[in-house]
């Protein structure tokens, strides 16, 4: 059993808020974008991701959100259909705003970036009358990207969305999901954060995601212990830190502490580990098992994407995900993810 109850009698698992844009991933790797000459289309978007891995975990998965009204916006409505994540509230943009792209860059074995064309784009043209109130009374969850409330008017659609959520005891998962290029300053980008976070029930994000979001709270960095009392005691239930190549930590309000370390792979990219560890960590949640269970259940599918060509197209069933695990076991070690 884990802190979080979720309602039984509703229609979906989880609805994710936000983004879905294209990954163009480079299919000569170890090499500069500049000179990369041929990519693999897969749909992206953290969230987008997050709804795909979901998905592919045969939970009940929709998505709000806007796309182009153009082929590419026409690729992502088929392929979260085919995922069978439902698509009846994917609005499309009417003045020709785009779809965002991300194009990986993969340097080295150790080093990748990512470059973001996020100008005019269709996500964050997403309008508060676009939120239905009755879809997401009928939701386990929504889950937040922060990135939505990095422009009008989809920040005001976020929250509204909250506050559909709270008014029906929906619960609320926060991916802070930093982007900087769409942001206009890190104190703004802090200020909707901190609301954010005050309504949630979950709090996913990186230690650096966290030193932005209490930039304007706090005089100095928190280490994760001062982190999470803070987010907990606004109401959270449980607040996850990830910190990359070197694990992740959370905290439950029952005052218990998990950590787990990352499972051994060899990296092909750094992307993609955020989403697929959401998706399998809500899983978890939802199927009821432990905390740490559900920690170590999000570490396996992380470490399977960083080692993979994709963030969408690579996130795994749930019985890859034991297999992996049990693998991973044999070769390392009963403990190899628990701190
Ligand atoms: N090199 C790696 N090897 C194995 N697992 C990794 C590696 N890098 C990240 N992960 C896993 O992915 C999770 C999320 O990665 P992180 O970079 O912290 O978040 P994000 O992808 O959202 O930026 C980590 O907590 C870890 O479990
Ligand atoms: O989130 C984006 O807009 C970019 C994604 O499409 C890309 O797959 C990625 O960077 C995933 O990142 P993660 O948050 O590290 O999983």
């Amino acid at each position: 059993m884990n802190n979080i109850e979720f309602d039984p009698n509703r229609t979906f698992d989880v609805v994710p808020i936000g983004r879905v844009t294209i990954d163009l991933n480079p299919n000569e790797i170890h090499r500069p974008l500049e000179e990369s000459r041929t990519f693999t289309k897969y749909l992206g978007g953290s969230p987008g991701n997050i709804a795909v891995g979901l998905a592919r975990l045969e939970k009940k998965v929709g998505f709000i959100g806007k796309v182009s009204d153009d082929q590419f916006g026409n690729f992502i409505i088929n392929y979260l259909h085919n995922e069978g994540i439902d698509t009846s509230q994917m609005k499309r943009a009417k003045n020709g705003e785009k779809l965002g792209l991300t194009f990986t860059e993969i340097l080295s074995p150790t080093e990748s970036s990512i470059l973001m064309y996020r100008d005019g784009i269709a996500d964050l043209e997403l309008f508060p009358d676009e939120i239905s109130e009755d879809y997401i009374r009928n939701t386990k969850a929504i889950l937040l990207s922060g990135t939505a409330l990095a422009a009008s008017p989809s920040r005001e659609a976020a929250f509204i969305a909250l506050e559909y959520a709270k008014k029906h005891n929906t619960k609320i998962i926060f991916d802070i999901d930093y982007r900087e290029y769409t942001w206009k300053s890190k104190k703004e980008t802090a200020v909707y954060y901190a609301l954010a976070g005050r309504m949630s029930d979950i709090i996913i994000g990186s230690r650096e995601e966290f030193n932005l979001m209490e930039s304007i709270i706090c005089f100095k960095e928190s280490n994760d212990k001062e982190t999470a009392d803070r987010w907990l005691g606004y109401g959270n239930k449980i607040v996850v830190i990830k910190h990359g190549k070197d694990g992740s930590t959370a905290y439950t309000d029952d005052g218990n502490n998990y950590n787990i370390k990352p499972f051994p792979v060899d990296l092909l990219k750094s992307f993609g580990g955020g989403d697929a560890y959401a998706s399998a960590f809500i899983y978890g949640l939802m199927e009821g098992w432990e905390v740490i269970e559900a920690l170590e259940f999000g570490s396996a599918s992380a470490a399977m994407l960083v080692a993979s060509h994709s963030c969408s197209e690579a996130m795994p069933k749930v019985e890859e995900i034991k297999e992996f695990i049990k693998k991973k076991k044999e070769e390392y070690g009963e403990m190899v993810a628990r701190g």
